[in-house]
């Protein structure tokens, strides 16, 4: 993929050099004066846009390279091959009259790319004869259409660790996400994997992998190729929403702090999983029956101190700040982190502490009341601080214990909340059977992998809600987009996470669904992209999309948002299919 980006970064060098030899000689692929020496021979020469020449290739090339029977007898000259591929493209402008100008401007954009990657010779000459034609195809608006790109490298894929070039599946896999519940066009999305090595031995020692078998790049050698990346994406597509995607925690943080201001992108995993997790702790707010504000009140005990976690931290952090200023609450520290470095709780004691994780280390005075120390277990936390909430974000499956989830039965709370958010399925920190055998059945539960719901008895059932960040992230980059800001905001991300938590009613709520069935995705997705959007407006960030300008935007009530959002979101259906006539 990257080698895709550096070909549309160096067409501009290529087309300078292009110019300089089609002065000296038309007709040779090479460039340079006289003949090209080249090894390939056969097929392979005709697969290379550099040398092919399609049906133009004379008759001694053929015979000498081994391209007889491989190309139709007749030759045509360099000239003819431009005027047939300059008719093929007037009737594709004549069969397309009907058709929007987004529609007639891709399928050009097609055509000029197939041939671009088939014979580059013949694909630039037709571009420098017909520059002012064809710059609005193959250069902006038309290139502006990637709207979205899912990138990663494969350093933290799920809880599975670094599967090196094998993570593509994740971008593709949320890509699809962003079809289905976004209704991302999918001729407009593009997944990327920046293979920059594995540390995985496996991998590494594996002839039959794929990608490249070195240690990763690390330091600014990493970092150049990422900004390379950045940069070159953003010059080809300047409006495409960047989802950073299961990056390792230090290079997560480094790059959103790098990137977030200069580029339209946003981390999943941080920044998405912040807002399912926040609107799901409100929602274990409201399910013991208690206001919103007495989120400030809440013990919150979390496994895992990586992107994720530390993610829903800082989030749930901002969240608490506002209840106690606008609900005159009391600005307690009420979290507990856990992290496996030295294993267990996170305190000013601990040597070498990350800097991410150390806003969130218990003081001393809090841990000599509470009769914590540095490293304390897991167990010993949930006994000792009956908290109402017991989060994981560690990719460690299992670590909520018989004797871990027992503790919790002393929880302050009437609705003790577990949520089990590690993926895929055998890293969740325990099962939601396990969850309300052992915590109970007053349990409320989620997990980011689906489980199904647990028949408790007597006709009860205990009800599985799935925190993912997929009830997120679709509607962060559709709004984006549709916002045209060229930023994402903490202002934009927190009112997609507000509008998730205001989706479920009490009723809901008080009976354990703390998300809305995956099955309306595509609606909470809607709506989340309007909040999404409106906030950029607040925000006076929005610049619009396609015809649609601010002031536009701006004149939208929220409902005329949330219309809008859905008539953006591409649907799919067969299209009639007409019968092409050779004239
Ligand atoms: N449900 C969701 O939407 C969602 C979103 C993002 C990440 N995740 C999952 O969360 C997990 C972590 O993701 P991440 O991006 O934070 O990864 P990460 O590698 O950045 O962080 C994992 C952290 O857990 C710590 N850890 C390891 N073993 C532990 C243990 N026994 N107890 C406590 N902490 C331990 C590690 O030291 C590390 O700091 C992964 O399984 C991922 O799939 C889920
Ligand atoms: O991919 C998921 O299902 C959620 C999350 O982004 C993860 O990394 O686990
Ligand atoms: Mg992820």
């Amino acid at each position: 993929m990257l080698k895709i980006v550096r070909k549309a970064a160096t067409t501009a060098k290529k087309l300078h050099v292009q110019n300089r030899w089609l002065s000296f000689t038309a007709s040779s692929a090479c460039g340079i004066r006289g003949p090209c020496i080249i090894e390939k021979r056969g097929i392979d020469i005709i697969h290379d846009p550099w040398f092919n020449k399609d049906t133009a290739f004379p008759p001694t090339e053929r015979d000498r390279l081994g391209l007889r029977g491989l190309l139709p007898p007749r030759i045509l000259t360099f000239e003819q091959q431009y005027d047939r591929f300059m008719d093929a493209y007037r009737s594709l402008e004549k069969n397309t009259s009907n058709d929007s100008e987004r529609v007639v401007s891709l399928a050009k954009w097609r055509m000029l790319n197939r041939l671009h990657d088939r014979n580059e010779t013949l694909y630039y000459r037709v571009l420098i004869d017909n520059i002012k034609e064809f710059a609005p195809v193959i250069y902006t608006p038309t290139v502006g259409l990637v709207d979205m790109i899912v990138l990663t490298d494969g350093s933290r894929i799920l809880g599975l660790g670094d599967l090196g070039v094998q993570g593509i599946a994740i971008p593709i896999g949320k890509l699809d996400m962003y079809v289905a519940a976004a209704g991302m066009n999918p001729q407009r999305i593009l997944p990327v994997m920046l293979d920059v090595g594995t540390n995985n031995q496996v991998l590494l020692e594996d002839p039959l992998y794929l990608g490249l078998r070195q240690p990763r790049l690390e330091g600014e050698e990493y970092l150049s190729v990422v900004d390379e990346f950045m940069e070159a994406v953003h010059a080809r597509w300047p409006k495409a929403i960047i989802q950073f995607e299961d990056f390792q925690m230090k290079w997560a943080f480094e790059t959103l702090r790098r990137y977030r201001k200069k580029f339209c992108m946003f981390n999943d995993d941080i920044q998405g999983t912040a807002g399912v997790a926040l609107a799901g702790l409100l929602g274990a707010t409201r399910a013991q029956g208690r206001p919103v504000c007495d989120f400030a009140k809440q013990k919150i005990v979390i496994a895992g101190a990586g992107s994720a976690g530390i993610g829903v931290l800082n989030m749930a952090k901002q969240a608490f700040l506002r209840m106690v200023e606008n609900c005159g609450m009391v600005d307690n520290n009420q979290f507990w982190l856990l992290d496996k470095d030295v294993w267990g709780l996170v305190t000013t004691d601990r040597k070498n502490i990350d800097p991410a994780a150390a806003p969130f280390a218990r003081g001393h005075g809090q841990g000599e009341i509470e009769g914590l120390r540095e490293g304390a277990s897991l167990h010993e936390v949930v006994a000792k601080v009956n908290p109402h909430v017991l989060l994981g974000l560690s990719g460690v499956g299992g670590i909520f214990t018989e004797e871990v989830l027992k503790a919790m039965r002393k929880s302050d709370s009437s609705r003790p909340a577990i949520f089990a958010m590690s993926n895929p399925t055998i890293k969740a920190e325990c099962t939601a059977a396990n969850a309300f055998e052992y915590a109970g059945e007053n349990t409320v539960f989620a997990s980011g992998s689906p489980f199904e719901n647990v028949n408790l008895g007597n006709g009860k059932v205990g009800h599985v809600n799935q925190a993912n960040n997929m009830y997120l992230f679709p509607g962060i980059g559709l709004g984006a987009l549709l916002s045209g800001a060229r930023v994402i905001t903490d202002g934009m991300l927190q009112a997609a996470a507000e509008c998730l938590a205001s989706y479920m009613t009490d009723e809901q709520v008080q009976s354990g669904m703390l998300y809305p069935s995956i099955s309306s995705i595509r609606h909470i997705t809607t709506e989340v992209g309007a909040a999404v959007l409106r906030a950029a407006l607040a925000e006076e960030l929005a610049q619009g999309h396609g015809d649609v300008g601010p002031k536009e935007l701006m004149h939208m009530s929220k409902e005329d948002t949330v219309e809008y959002v859905a008539s953006n979101m591409w649907f799919p259906g067969y299209s009639p299919l007409v019968q092409k006539k050779f004239f």
